[in-house]
C-alpha cells in the first residue's frame, strides 16, 4: 500500500527510470518480473510487487478490477505491493516512514545508540536520512540487482553498502558493513521493514512461539512469547530469535527470512502513530524487522565485514 503519487510514477514507468517523489530522487522499475521503487535518500526500498501476485496490475485487470484500486484504502493511498509507505512523508531532511529504512550503525534511540559519541545520536542512525548513490544496476530477464553506497562518509571507521535484489519470487535486501579502521567497533542496526497489511490488528506473526523478548513498552522487561504472536494493538518488542517468520494478515502469507540477525523487532504504534502518519493509514502496516540490537550487538574488528539481510517471499504452496 503506497501513496497515490508514487503509484502514478510507477504506472508511468516502462522498464527503468529515475524520477522525483516527495522531493527525493527515486529509482523505478516496471518490468515483466514486477515493480520496484527505491529512494536514493537512505537507499530505502519503497515498493515491491512481484508479477503474478493477486494485487499485481495484470492479475487485477484479468479479474476485472482496477490495478490502482483505492476502494477501502486510506486517503491518498492505493492498495498493492508488499510494503507500506506513508501518504504524508516528512519533508527533507526528514526520513521517509515506510518501505525498508536502513537503520545504521545503530538501532533505536539515545539509550541504545552505543556508536554515537555521547550516546545521543539520531534515532536509528544517520544512514536513513543520508543521500546514497546507485553504483551499479545489474539487470537481467528474471530480475534486477542494485548496489548502493552513501555519498559521504557516515562513520570514521565503518563503511556501509546496500544490495537490493528483486525478481518475481522475492525481494532481498542486504546491508553490508565493512570495517576500514584500526580499532574494534560495536554496531547494531535494522532493516526496518514496514509491511503492508489489510489490518495491523488482525495479523499473526508465526515463528516466535516460545521465544523470549524485551518489551520496550514495559521498560525492556524480559518476557516469554506464549504461542504464536497475534497483534491486536500497540506493541514494541525485540525477540531473541533468528527463526524464519511468516506474517499472515488474512489475505497474504509472507515469509520473512533474516540473515546475520538474532533480533526480530515487531513494532506497531497502535492508535498513537508518529506525527507524519494518520491513525487510519497506520492500520495498514506492521513492522517486522531484521535487526541487531542490544541483544545481539556485532563487534567488528579491523578488516571484518558484517551482513544484515532480509528476504521476503510468498509462502511455498500458497496461492500467489
Ligand atoms: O519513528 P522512528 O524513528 O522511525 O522509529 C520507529 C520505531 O522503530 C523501532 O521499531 C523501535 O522499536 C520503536 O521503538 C520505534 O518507535
Amino acid at each position: 500500500m503506497i501513496p497515490q503519487s508514487l503509484r502514478t510514477l510507477i504506472d508511468e514507468t516502462r522498464g527503468q527510470r529515475r524520477a522525483e517523489w516527495a522531493g527525493r530522487e527515486v529509482w523505478l522499475a516496471k518490468e515483466a518480473w514486477g515493480e520496484l521503487a527505491v529512494s536514493l535518500q537512505g537507499a530505502q526500498v519503497l515498493h515491491y510487487l512481484p508479477a503474478g501476485a493477486p494485487d499485481a496490475p495484470e492479475t487485477a485487470r484479468a479479474a476485472g478490477a482496477s490495478p490502482t484500486d483505492t476502494a477501502g484504502a486510506p486517503e491518498g493511498m492505493v492498495a498493492g505491493g508488499w510494503l507500506w509507505v506513508t501518504p504524508t512523508p516528512q519533508a527533507l531532511p526528514g526520513a521517509i516512514r515506510g518501505g525498508i529504512p536502513l537503520c545504521w550503525p545503530w538501532f533505536a534511540d539515545e539509550n541504545t545508540a552505543d556508536e554515537s559519541p555521547d550516546r545521543s545520536g539520531p534515532m536509528h542512525g544517520p544512514a536513513r536520512k543520508a543521500p546514497w548513490r546507485l553504483d551499479a544496476v545489474d539487470e537481467h530477464e528474471e530480475g534486477v540487482e542494485l548496489h548502493l553506497s552513501p555519498e559521504e562518509r557516515l562513520h570514521g571507521q565503518l563503511v556501509p553498502r546496500a544490495v537490493i535484489q528483486a525478481n518475481a519470487r522475492r525481494l532481498h535486501v542486504e546491508l553490508i558493513t565493512e570495517h576500514v579502521g584500526e580499532t574494534p567497533v560495536k554496531i547494531t542496526g535494522a532493516l526496518h521493514s514496514y509491511l503492508a497489511v489489510a489490518d495491523a490488528f488482525a495479523c499473526r506473526v508465526e515463528g516466535l512461539a516460545g521465544a523470549t523478548y524485551l518489551d520496550k513498552l514495559a521498560d525492556f522487561a524480559e518476557r516469554d512469547q506464549q504461542g504464536e504472536l497475534g497483534v491486536r494493538g500497540a506493541l514494541d518488542r525485540i525477540y531473541r530469535s533468528n527463526a524464519e517468520l511468516c506474517l499472515d494478515d488474512g489475505t497474504r502469507r509472507l515469509r520473512i527470512a533474516r540473515q546475520g540477525s538474532n533480533s526480530a523487532v515487531v513494532w506497531h504504534p497502535g492508535d498513537a502513530p508518529p506525527g507524519d502518519t494518520s491513525i487510519e493509514a497506520a492500520r495498514h502496516f506492521l513492522c517486522v524487522e531484521s535487526a541487531n540490537t542490544r541483544l545481539d550487538p556485532v563487534w567488528l574488528v579491523p578488516g571484518a565485514q558484517h551482513l544484515l539481510g532480509t528476504t521476503l517471499s510468498r509462502e511455498e504452496g500458497a496461492t500467489p
